[in-house]
């Protein structure tokens, strides 16, 4: 067993080291042990589990979901997750769950600045703040989307989702985050998608962290089909990274925050649920490095849809229209000819979530900054502000790298209904519209 450093983390395992070790592989079927001899040989539940330890499995999808779609996975724990006290409901802070109570859903744009840190310095928990959701949580499907702004890294005190599985975008300071599973480091750039029903905590490396969280109530996040692309690209496998199994053995007062059905509830747990000393299986944490996307884009002319810039989606079960789907805006030529580069006004039955990590947009040359973040719900008329629309059309096309920035897209294919508490954020703007003002008629007649 690796030594451990208890000035960075009192975790116990591979994963305890500085420079964390991972598994590499999307769904793969991981095999991982913090103390070797942890996991039995040959079967899952033997009558004792090595080492003294209780054989748990973890279903992430129905016991007889298809087999290419099924994920569970088998730990190996000090104690069993079953044994804790009741759970007793506490105040829920900025969280919300869909249905969002909103009896009349405006149909304008909306946009935010960057999300503020709040006054008093929260944990990523207590800094959850829900900008809106659709579909209902209670039905799994559909999605909720929030912000959070850290100052306070969790210290016995834990987080299980039971809601949805949590994709975050991180883009001011770095997380790690212990789960059950092992250690995960992230930082802007990168992305880790939580499972549900993990349990975690999220330190601070940088002292403070901000970002965004696609919740996910719907079918576990995939990659896409690549259809005529092929069997390569976009999102590779191998570049998405899984922890190697770590664990904390704290015999303490600790506070597991279990997120049931939008509300928070909260239980006391006379030691550290942290306590995974091996596992295998395919549900689990994982994280990726946004510049390993691949960039598929026309070499002739023509913008193509955002599509062909999916990492991630999760399917609705109507063919072809996500839940929700993730993808990004990466560094990439544009070498298109007598073509309109930047994305082109548009009206879209999907819902779009456009957010910043660092730098700008292509299709918004003023006013969208990184930590801010538009919501351009069905059917809203978006696409390029006027000063974009001017220079793009009158742009002499010589081959061009963007390489300033990284945009985001949840689009989703409900209505995202806002919050009240998002409609009342003092960085809300006011005068959005009015980037396509002065949008000139140039027909002739
Ligand atoms: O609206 C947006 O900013 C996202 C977007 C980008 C793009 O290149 C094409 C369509 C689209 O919705
Ligand atoms: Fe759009």
């Amino acid at each position: 067993m690796t030594t451990v450093d208890r000035s960075v983390t009192d975790i116990t395992g591979p994963a305890c080291a500085r420079d964390l070790a991972y598994l590499s592989g999307f769904g793969n079927q991981h095999v991982t042990e913090a103390v070797p001899g942890a996991l039995p040989q040959g079967r899952n539940s033997p009558q004792k589990a090595p080492l003294g330890l209780y054989a748990e499995q973890l279903s992430g999808t129905s016991f007889t979901a298809p087999r290419q779609d099924n994920l569970r996975t088998w730990v190996y724990r000090i104690r069993p997750s079953a044994k804790h006290s009741p759970f007793r409901q506490v105040e829920a802070g900025g969280l919300a769950a869909s249905p969002i109570a909103n009896a009349a859903p405006s149909p304008n744009r909306l946009r935010w600045d960057p999300y503020a840190f709040p006054a008093e310095p929260k944990t990523f928990v207590e800094s959850l703040f829900t900008i809106g959701g659709n579909g209902d949580v209670r039905a799994q499907s559909g999605v909720a989307i929030h912000m959070y702004a850290a100052a306070r890294s969790m210290d016995r005190e834990y987080f299980v989702n039971s809601d949805g599985e949590m994709l975050v975008v991180p883009q001011q300071g770095g997380l790690r985050v212990a789960t059950e599973l092992g250690v995960l480091a992230v930082s802007p750039g990168e992305i880790l998608v939580l499972p549900r029903g993990l349990r975690f905590k999220v330190e601070l490396p940088d002292g403070v962290a901000r970002g965004y969280v696609l919740e996910n109530y719907g079918q576990i996040f995939r990659l896409p089909e690549l259809g005529p692309i092929g069997a390569n690209g976009l999102a590779n496998h191998r570049d998405f990274l899984y922890p190697t199994a770590a664990f904390e053995d704290r015999d303490e007062e600790v506070r597991v925050f279990n997120k049931y059905l939008g509300n928070l509830w909260v239980s006391d747990y006379d030691h550290s649920p942290l306590d995974v000393v091996g596992w295998h299986g395919s549900l689990a944490p994982y994280k990726y490095d946004l510049s390993n996307f691949m960039v598929i884009g026309t070499i002739s002319f023509d913008h193509p849809d955002p599509s062909i810039y999916t990492v991630l989606t999760s399917p609705s079960g109507i063919p072809g229209t996500a839940n929700a789907d993730f993808a990004i805006f990466p560094d990439r030529w544009l070498v298109a000819e007598n073509t309109f580069r930047p994305p082109w006004f548009h009206r879209n039955v999907m819902s779009e979530f456009v957010g910043l990590v660092h730098g700008t947009y292509d299709a918004k040359a003023e006013g969208f900054l990184p930590g801010g973040a538009s919501l351009h719900n069905c059917f809203a008329s978006h696409g390029p502000d006027r000063e974009t629309y001017e220079t793009a059309s009158t742009a002499e096309l010589e081959p061009r790298k963007i390489d300033n920035g990284l945009t985001f897209l949840f689009e989703t294919r409900l209505p995202v209904i806002p919050t009240a508490a998002a409609l009342a954020l003092p960085t809300l703007q006011e005068d959005y519209d009015a980037v396509w003002d002065g949008l000139q008629r140039h027909f002739q007649g």
